[in-house]
């Protein structure tokens, strides 16, 4: 079987447009993985009142991050793509979970390619249901309707690979390099309790208390919190940092219903008010530098900790196409097309 890849990253809208920005997240927050509430009640809040007020605002922000070549996270994800195709012996295609770049057309040209067996490669290191669980279900909707010959494949979450955990702790190192932090703050991306809850495959395990993510369960396979809570952990081992030398937090909380917890921008302002004058801040749930790392991170964020009188603020790129990184996802693929 003649075998290809499909990397897929969460997409961008076309261009920094309100009207472009409504479309994209039109489809994003209508998808039941990412606001999981019935159909009718997600149409209300989505179309009748987030679209109504968030497009402007968001646009606002993708301005002030917008390259020339386009969003940060479709080119950086291109690069990657075109970096890993240099390396490995099949194809590898890139397409987007929202927007144009659709896993459809994607699937279509590794087909006119001759692909019968595709990896779906979804680059989130944490397993999540509005993140790796949209693009596998949508995909397989996808073949189903489609492309009825199609074998696929996944790649699981990779957060606990000693590979990837060398990889994102080199790259931390790197930029932390005559910094002398007083403080490392691991930032996730959020996502409501309730989704944690969702994906608990025991229903019983996750409590979201202080020791559920830390007490060994099958749930954890699907465990978003504790996927984050095992990074942080790894990379603290690796690079040995002292005990209240770092933290973790999550950030981009939207609506009312309570999030994972401590939020990040709460986090900066209690570490500033503490004094804290130099921290440093790292985002492992993203691989590509996006809206949430260089607007809501790198600039929103410094603006909180130089309010509360903080100086230095250094924010780690992601991975994004660091040698190093295409190395690592090149050599997965390698193993998976050898096996
Ligand atoms: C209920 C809403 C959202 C959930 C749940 C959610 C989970 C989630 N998202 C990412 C990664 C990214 N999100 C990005 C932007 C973004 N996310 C939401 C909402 C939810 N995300 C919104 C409304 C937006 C758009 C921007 C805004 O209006 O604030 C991005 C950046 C995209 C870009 O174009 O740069 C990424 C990446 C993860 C990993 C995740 C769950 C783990
Ligand atoms: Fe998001
Ligand atoms: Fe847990």
């Amino acid at each position: 079987m003649k075998r290809g890849v499909l990397l897929v990253n969460l997409g961008s809208p076309d261009s920094p447009e309100p009207k472009d920005v409504k479309k994209y997240l039109g489809e994003f927050l209508m998808d039941e993985r990412v606001i999981d509430i019935p159909y009718a009640a997600r149409a209300l809040l989505v179309r009748g009142i987030i679209l109504k007020t968030r497009p402007k605002a968001s646009a606002a922000a993708y301005k002030k991050i917008w390259w020339e070549e386009g969003s940060p996270l479709i080119v950086i994800s291109e690069r990657l793509q075109n970096k890993i195709q240099k390396q490995v012996d099949i194809p590898v295609g890139l397409a987007m979970r929202y927007g144009s770049m659709t896993i459809e057309k994607g699937l279509q040209e590794l087909v006119d390619k001759g692909v019968e067996e595709v990896l779906l490669f979804p680059l989130y290191p944490q397993f999540a249901m509005a993140t790796t669980e949209t693009i596998l279900v949508k995909a397989e909707e996808l073949r189903d309707m489609h492309f009825p010959n199609l074998k696929l494949e996944s790649v699981p979450a990779f957060y606990n690979k000693a590979d990837y955990i060398e990889v994102l702790s080199n790259s931390i190192k790197l930029h932390l390099e005559g910094k002398n932090q007083e403080h490392l703050l691991f930032s996730y991306h959020g996502v409501p309790e309730r989704h944690i809850r969702k994906s608990d495959i025991t229903k019983s395990h996750c409590k979201i208390d202080r020791s559920c993510c830390a007490t060994p369960s099958k749930a954890h396979e699907f465990c978003y919190r504790h996927q984050c809570l095992e990074v942080t952990r790894l990379v603290a081992e690796k690079l040995q940092l002292g005990e209240g030398t770092y933290s973790t937090s999550f950030q981009s909380r939207l609506g009312f219903d309570p999030w994972l917890q401590p939020y990040t921008d709460r986090t900066i302002e209690r570490l500033g008010k503490e004094g804290v004058k130099n921290m440093a801040i790292v985002t492992p749930a993203f691989v590509s530098d996006c809206l949430e790392t260089l607007e809501e991170i790198a600039m929103e964020g410094q603006e909180i900790f130089h309010e509360m009188g903080g100086n230095d603020f250094t924010t780690i790129p992601c991975l994004n196409d660091d040698d190093d990184f295409v190395n690592l996802l090149s050599n997965w693929i390698t193993q998976w097309h050898k096996k």
